[in-house]
């Protein structure tokens, strides 16, 4: 009896905590089941979820015709892995890493061009928002782990991981200046947190590429791994390993208290890069910049 009511206490104590409630619903015109039915239409790639039995998940992005850049299913699917990592009551640590020699290259461009009216591209904003702020909002150590390129998206998803680790001759890089755009899933505000304002306006208005040792120098990245490709998740396995030793109530518990911490006036940061990235989104230079499809090699 005791015990079915501390876990009423506790399941009160979370939904208070924040931990599982999404930024925007109907209240501020976000139409889930719209935006779900519209993504649906845009396919490609796969988003796959291994949950071990020491408690560490991987995540994998893959769609390896177009560096794993995220069609529409592909944000379905990570909303959906997301929605199981969040049931998984025995988890401990979460890796996030793209297949083959890439993280992500960001939002697919087929999908961007299919959805550059404003409507449509704020539905998406929303939709990538709550995702990405339920992936970081976890109980769950997490580390994105970067081989190859981080590029807009693709760098926006890397900061909603606790930590990142960037093999050599990786580069994580917001681009969405060149695109005509901003941050729009979150990326921003999270960057802001991670290496400050002065840091984060630099990387963002002059569209930088970050090389591990900066990433490292600025506090964005955690550490580099030196292995090659096909042992770059099990030397991520082993790095991760310390801090998600012992009990999973305590880990989750750990992560809890940061989650907790770090979001108090968050919610308002956010919600203000929406209506931001509402201004240039299918603007001109947006639009120019989707017709030119420019390569950040
Ligand atoms: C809010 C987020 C924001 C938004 O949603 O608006 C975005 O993320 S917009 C997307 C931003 N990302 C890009 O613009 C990336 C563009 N691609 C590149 O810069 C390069 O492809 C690079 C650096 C990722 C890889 O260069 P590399 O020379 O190694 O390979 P290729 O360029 O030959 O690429 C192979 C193949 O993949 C296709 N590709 C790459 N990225 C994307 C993408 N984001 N969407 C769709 N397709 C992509 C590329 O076109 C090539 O296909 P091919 O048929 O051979 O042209």
């Amino acid at each position: 009896m005791a015990l079915n009511l501390w876990r009423c206490v506790m399941k009160r104590a979370e939904a208070r905590w924040c931990l599982y409630r999404s930024l925007y619903n109907s209240s501020h015109g976000f139409n889930e089941s719209e935006v779900k039915r519209k993504l649906a239409e845009l396919s490609g790639g796969s988003v796959k979820l291994c949950k071990g039995e020491n408690g560490i998940a991987e995540l994998g992005i893959s769609n390896s015709s177009r560096k794993n850049a995220l069609s529409g299913t592909m944000m379905l699917e990570l909303e959906e892995r997301i929605s199981d990592l969040e049931k998984w009551k025995e988890g401990k640590g979460l890796i996030v890493y793209g297949t083959e020699d890439t993280f992500c290259s960001g939002g697919d461009l087929n999908t961007i061009k299919a959805i550059s009216n404003a409507k449509d591209g704020l539905m998406m904003c929303m939709f990538m928002q709550n995702t990405l702020t339920r992936l970081q909002r976890l109980p769950l150590i997490s580390v994105a782990l970067i081989q190859g390129k981080a590029i807009g998206g693709g760098a926006e998803l890397c900061t909603a991981c606790d930590f990142r680790l960037m093999t050599e001759g990786s580069e994580i890089r917001f681009v969405h200046k060149h695109m005509g755009i901003v941050p729009g899933w979150g990326g921003a505000s999270r960057l802001i947190q991670l290496v400050g304002s002065r840091q984060a306006l630099k990387l963002l208005s002059g569209a930088l590429r970050i090389p591990p040792e900066h990433a490292i120098s600025i506090g964005l990245a955690d550490g580099t791994l030196s292995s090659a490709a096909d042992s770059a998740l099990e030397e991520a396995q082993k790095w991760i390993t310390p801090y998600t030793k012992g009990a999973a109530n305590v880990t989750r518990a750990m992560k809890k208290l940061i989650v907790c911490g770090r979001e108090h006036l968050f919610e308002d940061a956010i919600r203000k890069e929406k209506d931001i990235f509402a201004t240039v989104w299918g603007g001109p230079s947006n639009l120019q910049a989707l017709s030119e499809r420019t390569k950040y090699n």
